[in-house]
C-alpha cells in the first residue's frame, strides 16, 4: 500500500511539473487547445453540470442581483448544514441576524426530490499596485452542481424557485420606510410601528377575511397579468375617530411587509405633481391618504357644481383646499381618480391605495366605485369580540367574571376601541386588572347614562315641537272656523 502510495505520488508529480513546463514554454494556442480538450474528456466522464454566479458581473459595482438572492436563499436553506456563516445585523421584528454561510462552505439542498449542491467561494486577484495596506481584490462566487439528467428541472422552476425565495426572504429582512411628501419630493423615516393583525381589536370574522385578501392579493401577479389587471388594490377604511383606521394601516405593512408612502394631498400643487409623486413610489407599497374627506374637499362638488356653471364637467373642477390654506392646490378628482386607477398607475409592481375618512358618505361615489376602492371596512364601536382582544393585549387577561357586566354594557353603548384601550391601561405596575375593568365599566356606565338623557331631551324636544305643531294647527282651524261666521256676517250686511 506504501509502495502504491509513493507511486501514485511520483507520477502526480510528474504530471504537474510537465503541467507547468507546458504552461510555461508553450505557446498559448496550443495550452488552449490543450485546455479544451482535456475539459471534453473530463466532461465525458464527469456527469455534473456546474453554474456559477459571480458577486459582481459586468459592471464591477454593480452588485449581481442573481448573487445577493441567492445568498439570501441559502442563508435559510444552509442553517442546519453549514458551520461557518457570515452575519449581518437586521432590524426585524422577528430575526436580529441575517445569516449567509461563509466562505469555502458546501451545503446540500433538495427540489423535487432532487439533490442539487451549493458551494460558497472566492477568487483573489492580487492588486498590482504597491501599498503598504494591500488591497487584495476578491471576487465572491456561488457554485451550483447537479446531475446533467435533471437540467431542465433546474435551470427552470429550481432557479426560478431559488430566486423568488432569496427576494421574497430579502424583502422581509429589509428595514420598511414610512414616506411623506413635502410638496413633490418623498423623504422617509424608519417604519417601526409595532401595530399587527393579532394586537388589533375587530370582529374576528371581518379581520380573517381582510387578512385572507391581502394574502391573495400579494401572491397574485400571475392572476392579475392573465385577468389584464394593474396589480394593485383599493381600500376605503371608514368610521369613526379612534376606531383603529390607521392602526389597520400600519397592521397591514408590517403583515405584507410593504412600505408606507403617505401622502399629505393638500401639499400638492397640480396633478402633474400627484403623477409625478404616484411613479416615485416603489413596488410593494402602501399609498395612503388619510381623512380624504378632510385633505381634499371632493365632497360637494357636483353639488356645488349646479351653483357655478362655469365648469360643465365636476370632475375637471379645482378643489378648493381647506380655508387657511394660502396656496390653492390644483389637485382635481380626475386628477385624483387617475391617480388611483389611470394609465401610470399600472407602472412599478404591486401597491395598495388605502383611502381613510370619518364620513364615507360625503365622498364622491366616482372616488369610491368598485375598482378604484375595491374593498370598502367598516371599522366600528368596539364589541365584545374586539374588547378580548383588548383585554389579552394590555392586562393578559382571557376571562374575568367582570367580562360579562362589559359585554352588556358594550352591547349598549357605542365605546371607540380607542376609549376603551385606554380605560384598560394599566396604571400601576404590577397591573391592577380588577380596577382597570371597573374603571371601563364606570366609563360604560357613564357614557350610557349621557345617552340616556341625551335622548330623553332629544325626546322631551320632539314631543315639545309636536305639541307646538298640534297648538299652531288648532289656532289655524279656529282661525278658518271663525273666517265664515266673519264672513256670514259680513254678507248678512
Ligand atoms: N381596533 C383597534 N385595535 C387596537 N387598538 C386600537 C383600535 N382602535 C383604536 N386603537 C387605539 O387607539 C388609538 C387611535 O387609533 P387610530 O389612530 O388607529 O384611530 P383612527 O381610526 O385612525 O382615528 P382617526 O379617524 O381619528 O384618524 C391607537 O393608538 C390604538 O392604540
Ligand atoms: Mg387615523
Amino acid at each position: 500500500m506504501g509502495d502504491l502510495l509513493a507511486q501514485l505520488g511520483s507520477v502526480l508529480a510528474s504530471v504537474m511539473f510537465v503541467w507547468a513546463i507546458i504552461q510555461q514554454y508553450f505557446p498559448y494556442n496550443i495550452r488552449n487547445f490543450f485546455d479544451k480538450y482535456s475539459q471534453r474528456f473530463l466532461t465525458f466522464f464527469y456527469p455534473y453540470i456546474q453554474i456559477t454566479f459571480n458577486e459582481f458581473t459586468g459592471e464591477r459595482f454593480k452588485r449581481s442581483e442573481a448573487y445577493s438572492a441567492i445568498e439570501t436563499y441559502l442563508g435559510t436553506t444552509s442553517s442546519m448544514q453549514a458551520k461557518r456563516f457570515k452575519a449581518d445585523i437586521i432590524k426585524n421584528n422577528t430575526q436580529p441576524l441575517a445569516l449567509s454561510m461563509d466562505d469555502h462552505e458546501e451545503v446540500a439542498d433538495e427540489f423535487n426530490g432532487v439533490k442539487v449542491y451549493w458551494a460558497s467561494g472566492k477568487n483573489i486577484l492580487k492588486s498590482q499596485s504597491f501599498s503598504f495596506y494591500p488591497n487584495t481584490d476578491e471576487k465572491r462566487y456561488y457554485k451550483l452542481t447537479f446531475h446533467k439528467r435533471h437540467r431542465e428541472l433546474i435551470f427552470g422552476p429550481y432557479l426560478n424557485h431559488v430566486l423568488k425565495e432569496g427576494r421574497e426572504i430579502k424583502v422581509k429582512n429589509r428595514l420598511r420606510k414610512l414616506y411623506t411628501n413635502n410638496g413633490s419630493q418623498w423623504s422617509h423615516v424608519v417604519f417601526e410601528h409595532p401595530a399587527s393583525f393579532q394586537t388589533l381589536a375587530m370582529d374576528p370574522v371581518k379581520k380573517q377575511e381582510i387578512v385572507d385578501d391581502l394574502t391573495t392579493f400579494s401572491n397574485a401577479e400571475e392572476f392579475y397579468n392573465r385577468i389584464g389587471r394593474a396589480w394593485k388594490r383599493g381600500y376605503l377604511l371608514y368610521g369613526p375617530p379612534g376606531t383603529g383606521k390607521s392602526t389597520m394601516i400600519a397592521a397591514m405593512a408590517n403583515f405584507l411587509c410593504y412600505d408606507i408612502y403617505d401622502l399629505e394631498l393638500t401639499a400638492v400643487k397640480d396633478n402633474t405633481e400627484l403623477r409625478r409623486l404616484l411613479i416615485e413610489t416603489s413596488s410593494k407599497s402602501i399609498i395612503v391618504i388619510e381623512d380624504i374627506d378632510c385633505s381634499m374637499d371632493l365632497t360637494g362638488q357636483r353639488k356645488k357644481d349646479k351653483e357655478e356653471p362655469e365648469e360643465s364637467d365636476p370632475a375637471k373642477k379645482p378643489v378648493k383646499p381647506p380655508e387657511n390654506e394660502s396656496k390653492a392646490s390644483k389637485v382635481t378628482l380626475s386628477g385624483l381618480l387617475n391617480f388611483v386607477d389611470g394609465l401610470w398607475s399600472a407602472c412599478g409592481g404591486d401597491r395598495l391605495i388605502v383611502f381613510t375618512t370619518n364620513h364615507v358618505e360625503k365622498l364622491d361615489p366616482a372616488l369610491i366605485r368598485r375598482g378604484r376602492m375595491d374593498k370598502h371596512i367598516e371599522l366600528s364601536y368596539c364589541g365584545f369580540e374586539a374588547f378580548r382582544v383588548l383585554a389579552r393585549n394590555y392586562l393578559y387577561l382571557e376571562t374575568h367574571d367582570l367580562f360579562e357586566k362589559i359585554r352588556v354594557l358594550l352591547e349598549e353603548t357605542q365605546m371607540t376601541p380607542a376609549d376603551v384601550a385606554e380605560n384598560l391601561m394599566p396604571k400601576t405596575s404590577p397591573a391592577d386588572v380588577e380596577g382597570c375593568l371597573r374603571s371601563l365599566i364606570e366609563a360604560l356606565e357613564n357614557t350610557k347614562e349621557e345617552k340616556r338623557i341625551e335622548e330623553e331631551e332629544k325626546r322631551k324636544k320632539e314631543s315639545a315641537a309636536a305639541a307646538a305643531a298640534v297648538a299652531a294647527a288648532e289656532v289655524k282651524d279656529e282661525i278658518k272656523v271663525a273666517k265664515p261666521v266673519e264672513n256670514g256676517s259680513n254678507g248678512s250686511i
